[in-house]
């Protein structure tokens, strides 16, 4: 399991915020923080002393013993407080009422209102500070009365306040939720309350998956209409205030304005033609879809309102997580520059953005939080290339570093990296070839880059799948990698990309009017000339933005001018970070795997049986689970084969069975299936209560393939059919066994005596050994090993067993070499007498609880046997070489093959199950780079994962005091 996290070091002298470091944690799933807590330390100058490294998330101290990595709240992008509470955690979405910041240029903010007043202005000192050049430093005041009404009061500002196109004076007036309060450049709303955060399940592997259609069944319908604000309603108390916390995390709110003008023509899909007057024209353009009749004002013209998806809103949507998130259905991308003023980027194809760097910065963040938070990564994934040397790769870093945090950079299609970032020349080839590959398979094939426009229109227009934002900031630095982004822009939207260009430039203002301010993007970022549309911000400050369409590299003034609406730097962090340990379910299917997927390559069996992390805990938790569901003695045999396209294939032998053949050609993984079988048989119930016996058929120089099987507490028994005395033996064990059983059950079946059992429970216990007594002494384990007991089933003492009649599993690979032995084989002379045992099973087994499961390489030769007319649950492996060993399928009862990849229970455990737990910093500039080559997924010589599962049940049945099955049963 790897995490993210961030460390604060504690707060030196005069500094105001701790340094951090980001760092990259590799642990097992389930490691205490204890193991980690000074690793984390030293990433901060912390000191280096284990145990006193005391951490905090937000404002709570972590217990190092009881909080896990991977489960909240160390999840994926948290932030942990070294030696003290993490400064400014804000609480999450709170009730109460709460002033969003809407609109302008540091929208996003949103502030918890306490009883009293607060103020808000340009100064640091204000309550709600706004990073706008039109507000005054301190430029009103809102205040919740005692009775919870609010009302606001403007502080003899330069450039005033209104409320609802209303002007306000020193004299406060009611605010009533909803109402829209404009101060400078800025829109801030009353809001009351949050909407309900979703539930959301812990993967315990970091990450958190929410609870909602929009995460489980695909995209659910856009946020209603009545989200968005509406006329003024008349003040209103806005219910009783609540106590109140610090503001949230502060975001700006936006300046005042010169009312945005109505569109004049725009790039996009927005509406052009008026209906019922200028206001609703603009808002009906600020929404970008049609708005039922009623709600359009009749009167002079308003002035825009603030966007429906606004950023207080959308980050509300990220830290709840509420409903809202991931909400947009997949194909609408379109994304608001400012109050007025939307692209649709599926009409326009991708969107040129100019401005200078912090207010450029701050809009192109608003741009991509707004898909970020309405599309789920399944849906969109987010590409950086910011390799432009104009500035440097600190500099890069630090402007794109939130980015990082994002679900939706995380490659998903099999791109090498670890993250789709590119900071240098290399990692920008590497995006853009991976682009350009999407391309060259898509619709409009090979020649792509030739395709006429309309060609590329009508395939955008048919594009469903999901998309990709290209984010391209500036230069990318070679001529190769200037032609393919422009490529990317101009033809990208074909396969579903769309490209976000950015270009450093002065604002377009009267000294540097509009042709020459696109002249100048166009040189900086040489793929702003390729895009559908532009945005140049403008203005003295900047804080307005002309939006016009491109055709044929040439700008298409005059289009429309609004005010940008930009969020800040802290805002983008706050919000990535908040969706960071968040996963979607694909649409409609299970965890991570859509329904038509294909099989994987390969399967790990611990994986499929959900016990990625095999613990004695997490094994006697099943074992119970399945005593409740009424699965103890005599219940049911549960196996597991793999990975289906759907989830884990396997069967129920007392149901679908009585017995299983395998058949397979040589190399095509039986005998790991088998392995995997028992595996999941033994994980599936106590020891007590299912017996496992091996057989290798072939002997020889075939060898002892089950072997690691037998280190599984339920073996009882392990015949490798190579000596002629120990098969006789076995043979004879085994028959001794299924006469027991029947003298037992009287011709009772099996599931039925062990119900009237229960009910009297007055059996004649079976003579249990004595400590220390061995058993069946015929049986004894001889040197060479050709059959031995278990010596747990040797220790047995007089534990509180299950009874005389436990279910049993005899797992037999190559029968057809028991059945035709070759001539001179070593087992020979007695493979008859076990081929008779076995045939004694497959003809009475069912009755008697007693089950096999064999495998054969040669069909034909193992044909004419009783497993075989029982028309046992078959399993049909492939050749190894399609696509590797292990794949095949299972005929069920009702005929229909089920193929699955098998999962593998011999290979070593992967890395991060075992690795001694690190801590790494974070390198955002190398996340780009292929992952390191070395083999990453399993320990070169280390345990197997089936040693790892076979030590847990063990701990795990004496924790239970479960004892194995003995066999053979004392007499
Ligand atoms: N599900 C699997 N995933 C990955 N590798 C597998 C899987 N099953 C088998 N293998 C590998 O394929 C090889 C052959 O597997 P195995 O010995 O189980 O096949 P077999 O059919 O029993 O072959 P043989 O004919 O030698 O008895 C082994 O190296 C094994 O590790």
């Amino acid at each position: 399991m790897q995490i993210r996290l961030t460390v604060l070091g504690s707060r030196s002298g005069h500094q105001t915020v701790p340094a951090g470091c980001d760092v990259l944690v590799t642990a097992p799933a389930g490691t205490p923080l204890s193991a980690v807590a000074s690793g984390l330390a030293a990433t901060v100058g912390g000191p280096d002393t284990g145990g006193t490294a005391v951490l905090y998330a937000g404002e709570r101290r972590l217990d190092p013993q009881r909080h896990v990595l991977g489960e909240p709240p160390l999840v994926d992008g948290a932030v942990l407080g070294l030696h003290g509470p993490v400064p400014d955690a804000a609480p999450d979405a709170a009730e109460g009422a709460q002033l969003h910041v809407v609109a302008g240029p540091d929208a996003g903010g949103v502030h918890l209102l306490h009883p009293g007043m607060i103020r808000i202005g340009r100064s640091a000192d204000a309550d709600v500070p706004l990073d706008d050049p039109d507000v005054s430093r301190l430029h009103c005041t809102v205040t919740v009365l005692p009775d919870g009404r609010v009302a606001v009061a403007d502080l003899d500002s330069t450039n005033g306040t209104t409320l609802d196109g209303a002007e306000v004076g020193r004299r406060p007036v009611p605010l009533a939720p909803g109402a829209l309060l404009r101060i400078g450049e800025s829109t801030l709303r009353l809001a009351e309350g949050a909407a309900p955060p979703l539930p959301v399940v812990p993967d315990l592997e970091g990450h958190l998956r929410p609870a909602g259609p929009a995460f489980s069944a695909g995209p659910a319908a856009p946020a209603p209409a009545g989200h968005r604000t509406a006329a003024p309603a008349p003040a209103q108390p806005s219910g009783p205030a609540h106590p109140a916390a610090q503001p949230v995390p502060a975001v700006p709110a936006a300046p005042p304005a010169p009312p945005a003008a109505p569109p004049a023509a725009g790039p996009a899909s927005a509406p052009r033609r008026p209906l019922g007057g200028l206001g609703a024209w603009a808002r009906k353009w600020v929404r970008g879809e049609e708005e039922p009749a009623e709600h359009a004002p009749a009167g002079p013209p308003a002035p825009a309102v603030p966007d429906a998806d606004d950023p207080a809103g959308l980050l509300l949507a990220a830290l709840g997580p509420t409903a809202r998130l991931w909400s947009r259905p997949p194909g609408r991308l379109d994304v608001g520059l400012g109050a007025g003023s939307r692209v649709a980027l599926q009409d326009c194809g991708s969107l040129a953005l100019a401005g200078p760097r912090t207010r450029l910065a701050g809009v192109a963040r608003s741009v991509v939080a707004q898909l970020a938070a309405l599309h789920a990564p399944a849906q969109l994934e987010i590409v950086l290339i910011s390799a432009d040397r104009a500035r440097t790769v600190v500099q890069r870093r630090e402007e794109w570093g939130w980015l990082g945090w994002l679900p939706h950079v995380r490659p998903a299609h099999g791109q090498d990296c670890r993250l789709l970032l590119a900071y240098d020349r290399d990692q920008a080839a590497a995006r853009t070839g991976e682009l350009t590959r999407r391309l060259g398979a898509g619709p409009l094939g090979a020649d792509w880059a030739a395709a006429d426009p309309s060609l590329v229109r009508e395939a955008a227009a048919a594009h469903t799948g999901p998309r990709t934002l290209l984010v391209v900031d500036g230069d990318p630095g070679t001529a190769a990698l200037r032609d393919l982004t422009g490529r990317l822009a101009s033809h990208g939207a074909a396969a579903g990309i769309h490209v976000l260009v950015l270009a450093e430039t002065p604002p377009a203002t009267p000294a540097s009017p509009l042709a020459e301010t696109y002249e100048a993007a166009c040189a900086a970022a040489p793929a702003f000339r390729d895009c559908g549309a532009a945005a140049l911000l403008s203005g003295d400050v900047a804080t307005a933005v002309r939006t016009f369409a491109i055709a044929g590299g040439r700008p298409c003034p005059p289009g429309t001018t609004a005010t940008a609406d930009a969020v800040s730097a802290a805002w983008a962090e706050r919000f990535a970070r908040a969706l960071a340990p968040l996963k979607a379910e694909p649409a409609g299917g299970k965890p991570q795997r859509p329904t038509a997927a294909a099989l994987p390559a390969a399967a790990r069996l611990l994986d499929e049986l959900g016990l990625a992390r095999a613990t004695p805990a997490s094994l006697m938790a099943r074992w119970a689970e399945a005593t409740e569901q009424g699965q103890g003695v005599g219940g049911l045999v549960e196996l597991v084969l793999g990975s289906g396209q759907a989830g884990p294939v396997g069967a129920e032998l007392v149901h679908d069975g009585p017995h299983l053949l395998v058949t397979g050609p040589a190399g095509s993984g039986r005998t790991e299936l088998l392995r995997s079988a028992a595996a999941s048989l033994a994980a599936a119930a106590r020891p007590d209560r299912l017996g496992l016996v091996l057989v290798d058929g072939a002997g020889g120089e075939r060898g002892d393939g089950l072997a690691p099987a037998a280190e599984l507490p339920h073996a009882c028994a392990h015949l490798v059919a190579s000596d002629p005395v120990r098969m006789r033996e076995f043979a004879q064990a085994l028959g001794g066994e299924l006469k027991r059983r029947a003298e037992l059950l009287e011709g009772v079946p099996f599931a039925e005596w062990h119900a009237r059992r229960e009910v009297s429970d007055r059996m004649v216990a079976p003579r249990r050994p004595a400590p220390g007594e061995q058993l069946g002494g015929d049986l004894d384990p001889p040197r060479t090993g050709t059959l031995r007991l278990r010596a747990s089933a040797v220790r047995t003492g007089p534990a509180p067993g299950p009874g005389p009649l436990p279910r049993l599993v005899v797992l037999v690979d190559d029968y057809d070499a028991l059945v035709a032995p070759a001539l001179g084989s070593a087992g020979r002379p007695a493979a008859g007498s076990v081929v008779r045992a076995l045939e004694a099973v497959a003809r009475d087994g069912a009755a008697l609880g007693v089950h096999l499961v064999a495998s054969t390489a040669r069909p034909e030769l193992t044909a004419d046997t009783e497993l075989v007319r029982g028309n046992p649950l078959r399993v049909e492996l492939e050749p190894p070489d399609r696509p590797g060993p292990g794949r095949g399928r299972l005929h069920g009862a009702d005929g229909r093959p089920v193929p699955f990849q098998g999962g593998r229970v011999t290979g070593r455990i992967p890395r991060t199950a075992t690795q001694r737990p690190t801590v790494v910093p974070l390198e955002w500039d190398r996340m780009g780079d292929p992952p390191a080559r070395r083999p990453v997924r399993e320990l070169g010589n280390g345990p197997t994962d089936l040693a790892l599962l076979a030590s847990a049940l063990d701990r795990a049945s004496h924790l239970v005091s479960a004892a194995p099955v003995p066999f053979p049963a004392a007499p």
